[in-house]
C-alpha cells in the first residue's frame, strides 16, 4: 500500500470516530488508485510541485468548509482546529493567503480569526483586500475601510444592489420550508443556503420543490448545489475565480509572470476557481514588451472519493491539507535559513 492511500485511510478511520461526516466512507480503492493517476496527490508531488515553484511567488487560496475544517452535520459548529489555525497563520506569514468561502466574510472571520490574511465571503461576492491601485475603474462597489490596526483595506460588494430582494427571498424561504423537518437555512449576506443534510429523503422532493417555488418569484435568482446544500445566488456574473483573480489584482500580482497561485478547495463551487487556474490568460511587460501567456497555478481538490474535476492534484481530506500546508511552510522556513 503506497504511503498516500495509508495516509487516506487513517484520517478515514480517524475522521469516522471523530464523527465527521464524509461524503462517502464506503470507498472503492481500487477505483480511487486509478482517479489518482489523473489527480496525483499533492503530498506524493510536493517536490516536483515545489520545484516548478522555484523563484515563483506562491499565492495562496484556500475554501474553508471540507478544506481547513470537517465537513459536520451542523454549519454553526464547523469549527477549524487550532493545528489548523496554526499552520494557516504561519503560511499567510510567507505567502499572501487569502479564504474564498461560500459563507459570509463576517461568519468565516468568526471562525478563523486571523488577521495576516485575506477574505473573500459570499462565493467571492465580499471581498476585503488590501487598498492597491487595481486595473478595475469601476469603483461602484468598492468602499475604503480600516482595520482594527489601522491597515487600509477595500470592500468590493459587486451584488450589493441585490440585498433588499435577498431579505425578501430569505424571508420566503424561512416561510415555505418551516414544515419541513431538519432544514437549516443560512444567512451568508449576499446568498443563501437551504442545508438538507439532516433533512429525510421522504422530505427532500418537497423541499426541492419550495425552493424552487421561491424562485419562480425570483427568476432571475440562480440555484447551484454543494455538498448537502442548495445555494441561490444573485444574477451576477461572478464567483470565487472571479474573486481569485480579483484579489491577484488587488494584490499587485496579476501582471507579473513569476506568480504561481495555488488554489485548494472540495466543493463544485471551487470548480470555477480551478477552472481559473486552467484557462485564464494573464498579460504583463517583460523587456517592454507585452507578453500575454496562460495563467499558471495549481488546483487541487479535497476529496475522499473520485469525482469529476477540474483540479489537477488531489488531497483526501483536511489533515491531508494540514500536511501540505505544513509542507509548504516548512519548506520556505528552511529555504529562508539556509
Ligand atoms: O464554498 P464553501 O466555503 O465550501 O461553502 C459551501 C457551503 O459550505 C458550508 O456548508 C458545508 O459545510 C457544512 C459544515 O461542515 C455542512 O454541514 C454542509 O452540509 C456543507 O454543505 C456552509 O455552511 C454553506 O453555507 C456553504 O454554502
Amino acid at each position: 500500500m503506497g504511503i498516500p492511500r495509508l495516509i487516506a485511510k487513517l484520517s478515514n478511520l480517524k475522521s469516522v470516530s471523530s464523527s465527521t461526516c464524509d461524503e462517502d466512507m464506503d470507498i472503492n480503492w481500487h477505483s480511487y488508485d486509478s482517479w489518482l493517476e489523473k489527480h496525483p496527490s499533492a503530498l506524493v508531488e510536493f517536490q516536483k510541485m515545489i520545484h516548478g515553484a522555484e523563484r515563483k511567488k506562491i499565492v495562496l487560496f484556500l475554501d474553508y468548509d471540507g478544506t481547513l475544517s470537517p465537513i459536520v452535520n451542523d454549519p454553526d459548529i464547523a469549527f477549524m482546529s487550532d493545528k489548523m489555525r496554526s499552520v494557516v497563520h504561519e503560511v499567510g506569514c510567507f505567502f499572501p493567503t487569502s479564504i474564498i468561502t461560500g459563507r459570509s466574510r463576517e461568519k468565516v472571520y468568526e471562525f478563523v480569526r486571523l488577521d495576516n490574511i485575506y477574505y473573500a465571503g459570499s462565493h467571492g461576492m465580499d471581498i476585503m483586500a488590501p487598498l492597491q491601485p487595481l486595473r478595475i475603474k469601476d469603483w461602484k462597489y468598492h468602499a475604503k475601510t480600516v482595520d482594527r490596526k489601522g491597515n487600509k483595506f477595500v470592500i468590493y460588494q459587486p451584488a450589493n444592489k441585490y440585498l433588499p430582494e435577498i431579505n425578501q427571498i430569505q424571508k420566503l424561504l424561512k416561510e415555505r420550508t418551516a414544515a419541513i423537518e431538519g432544514v437549516k437555512l443560512e444567512d451568508n449576506k449576499f446568498c443563501m443556503s437551504v442545508h438538507f443534510r439532516n433533512v429525510s429523503d421522504e422530505d427532500f422532493g418537497k423541499l426541492e420543490e419550495e425552493v424552487k417555488s421561491v424562485l419562480e418569484d425570483h427568476p432571475r435568482f440562480r440555484l447551484t448545489r454543494g455538498k448537502k446544500v442548495m445555494e441561490i445566488r444573485p444574477p451576477i456574473n461572478w464567483d470565487k475565480g472571479h474573486a481569485l483573480e480579483y484579489l491577484l489584482d488587488s494584490l499587485g500580482l496579476s501582471s507579473s509572470n513569476d506568480v504561481l497561485p495555488i488554489y485548494i478547495g472540495d466543493d463544485t463551487s471551487d470548480e470555477d476557481a480551478f477552472e481559473v487556474l486552467i484557462y485564464s490568460e494573464q498579460y504583463f511587460v517583460m523587456n517592454k514588451r507585452l507578453i500575454h501567456q496562460k495563467r499558471q497555478g495549481y488546483s487541487i481538490i479535497v476529496t475522499s472519493i473520485p469525482r469529476e474535476t477540474r483540479a489537477s492534484y488531489s488531497l483526501y481530506d483536511t489533515t491531508e491539507v494540514m500536511m501540505f500546508l505544513e509542507y509548504l511552510a516548512k519548506w520556505k522556513r528552511v529555504g529562508s535559513a539556509s
